[in-house]
């Protein structure tokens, strides 16, 4: 299969120039309307769709962000490969602002979010022990320390719901007892849903603040988040700039993300319903 690369741009990345023949196209899913028109265009011959999670303008909280539609779209315009841009607290002492992590594991906080494609009439359960793809983080690994960002590879991302930070004793739970890295608030349910959708996904984590655990650095200052903002967003354009030209796509995907769905749907094939299955085409219409 020809390799697509998706972008999904954090806070902060609304916006992805140095794209060729590009064009905004708006994309209707099963799932609702994606968090805006997405991007299409090309970089060193390689197909490449931008979306912005927050939408232009910063519209979507963490919490309303459209997942579904987002995943659903960008499968539908034919992505095989999904990167996610971040911004995120950091955990550790040597994980600085500006600095990028490579995120390979996640722990869900999230709480009020729809979670799956799959439901009612048709059931399915795919495996998230690995919940990134190995090929694509190297990828993007490689893509940030070409364009010189302090590139830490692996780390565990903490999604919680927001829209408010972590209270420090929270802070210091998913720092000193659950061995965190990293803190965000949106990679989860996307990472998931990327999984259902048999995309290769990985997530380019892009330190902002220490979170609120730090003696030095006091509660999250959100003027401080947005001044790093800045710098981290020429960074990942950067970085994405780089990707495209390493994009490893001989052969089937060695973690198997282009299979996920293999054997993962339980429901009986007489027993399913036929509005799901049609919602699900762009998906899983692989394995229907
Ligand atoms: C800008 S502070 C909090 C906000 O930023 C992150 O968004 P994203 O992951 O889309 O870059 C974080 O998860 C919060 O939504
Ligand atoms: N400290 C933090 N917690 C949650 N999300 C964030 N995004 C940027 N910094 C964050």
């Amino acid at each position: 299969m020809t390799a697509m690369l998706g972008i999904i741009g954090g806070s902060g990345l609304y916006q992805l120039p140095g794209l060729e023949k590009a064009d905004w196209h708006p994309v209707a899913t099963p799932w609702g309307a994606p968090s805006d028109d997405i991007l299409v265009g090309e970089m060193a011959g390689v197909r490449l769709a931008f979306l912005p999670r927050h939408g232009r303008g910063h519209v979507h909280s963490p919490s309303t962000v459209p997942y579904r539609a987002n995943i659903d779209a960008l499968k539908r315009l034919g992505c095989t490969d999904v990167v996610s841009v971040s911004a995120c607290g950091s955990f550790r002492e040597e994980m600085a602002p500006g600095d990028f992590v490579v995120v390979d594991q996640f722990i869900d906080r999230t709480i009020a979010r729809e979670k799956s494609f799959f439901g009612t009439g048709c059931v399915a359960h795919v495996s998230v022990a690995h919940p990134v793809c190995d090929r694509l983080a190297r990828t993007c690994a490689q893509a940030a320390t070409a364009a010189g960002v302090t590139v830490h590879k692996g780390g565990t991302y903490l999604a919680m719901e927001g829209p408010q930070f972590s209270a420090m004793a929270e802070s210091k739970l998913y720092r000193d007892v659950w061995g965190c890295d990293v803190i965000g608030m949106t990679n989860m349910p996307e990472a998931k849903l990327a999984r259902e959708a048999e995309l290769c996904y990985a997530s380019v984590a892009m330190i902002t603040d220490y979170d609120s655990w730090h003696p030095d650095h006091g509660s999250v200052d959100i003027s401080e988040i947005i001044a790093t903002l800045g710098a981290n967003a020429d960074n990942a354009r950067k970085t994405v700039a780089g990707l495209p030209e390493r994009l490893d796509h001989d052969g089937p995907c060695p973690c198997g993300c282009d299979r996920a769905l293999d054997h993962a749907i339980l429901t009986a094939p007489e027993a399913r319903d036929p509005d799901l299955l049609r919602k699900l085409d762009a998906v899983a219409g692989r394995v229907l």
